[in-house]
């Protein structure tokens, strides 16, 4: 299938001092990529670089475009939503459907239309007089209707209560699932969104310290609850984290699973978050 983002050893540094130290990945239709990493990791800054705004060395393609020469264009097919995203507030949402309409050649604004009307939102309301969630819910139904092949979420739901963001996470899931779209989401809440990824990247101070497809990364990574009694035994087999759970101690360990670690406590399903912590904290959390 066609690679509808493209970054191949992607490196980019600010007065001389790297923070990002090549990247490559790729995303057709349909994958779903967490971008997760620390405060200062380099997530916004790789967001960035594939919206135009910065310049970088390495191999960038959204579309088969180049973000620094064709924004303009790459625009016109990417999305992006974040916190900070600001819409116009003194309009209303019928202004803002109609303004969207003749500057967006894609856009359906019947399709916006028809998304709102699942909300509590009402095209007379004013922008100006929407709670941030509701700012969310406008925003989303804009990019739904904009036809985007990639959308790109920096920190989306921050500061939306639980309803928005299950709201939120739920209509954007099943458009791109639908609509066959790849999407990037930069995200503290490594719980909330796992269940939508299809791939991850870790950053760490910059570099990849985790990457692949969760599934594989599933079967490669094995979590098992160990009963205080065993754990010494346990040690043995070099977990690479270690957390202390009621009555337990959870270890993560990576491509090992032999009978004899296994027989010593409960496997279950690793978790996106302790990978997460594995691979930024190691055995130190
Ligand atoms: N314009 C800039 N000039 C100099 N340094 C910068 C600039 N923008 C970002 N940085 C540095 O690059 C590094 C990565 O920052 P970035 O904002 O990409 O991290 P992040 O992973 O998005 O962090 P957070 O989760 O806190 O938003 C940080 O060390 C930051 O100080």
């Amino acid at each position: 299938m066609e690679n509808l983002v493209e970054v191949s050893h992607l490196s980019k540094a600010f007065s001389g001092q790297e923070v990002i130290s090549d990247i490559s990945f790729t995303l057709s239709g349909g994958q779903v990529l967490g971008l997760l990493g620390h405060n200062g990791a380099g997530k916004s800054t790789l967001i960035k670089i594939l919206l135009g705004t910065l310049h970088y060395d390495g191999e960038v393609a959204l579309l088969g475009l180049t973000p620094e020469k064709h924004r303009t264009k790459i625009m016109e097919r990417v999305a992006y939503i974040s916190d900070v995203s600001s819409l116009p507030s003194w309009m209303t949402i019928k202004q803002i459907i109609n303004y969207m309409k003749g500057v967006h050649p894609q856009f359906d604004a019947d399709r916006a239309k028809s998304y709102l009307q699942n909300t509590e939102l009402k095209l007379q309301m004013k922008i100006v007089q929407l709670s941030k969630g509701m700012k969310v819910q406008l925003h989303l139904a804009l990019v739904m209707a904009t036809d985007a092949q990639i959308l790109i979420l920096d920190e989306p739901t921050l500061g939306l209560d639980l309803i928005y963001r299950e709201t939120f996470y739920h209509d954007i899931q099943s458009w791109v699932q639908k609509h066959n779209r790849s999407m990037i989401i930069a995200s503290h809440e490594v719980s909330e969104i796992e269940h939508l990824l299809t791939d991850v990247l870790v950053l760490k101070s910059g570099d990849v310290v985790l990457q692949g497809a969760l599934d594989s990364l599933y079967e490669q990574y094995i979590s098992i609850s160990i009963p205080h009694e065993n754990r010494e035994k346990a040690e043995q087999y070099c977990p690479i984290y270690a957390k202390e759970e009621k009555g337990h101690t959870l270890m993560l360990f990576n491509n090992e699973s032999s009978e004899a670690l296994m027989a010593l406590g409960q496997v279950s399903k690793t978790r996106l978050s302790d990978l997460f912590l594995a691979k930024q904290l190691g055995l130190n959390a």
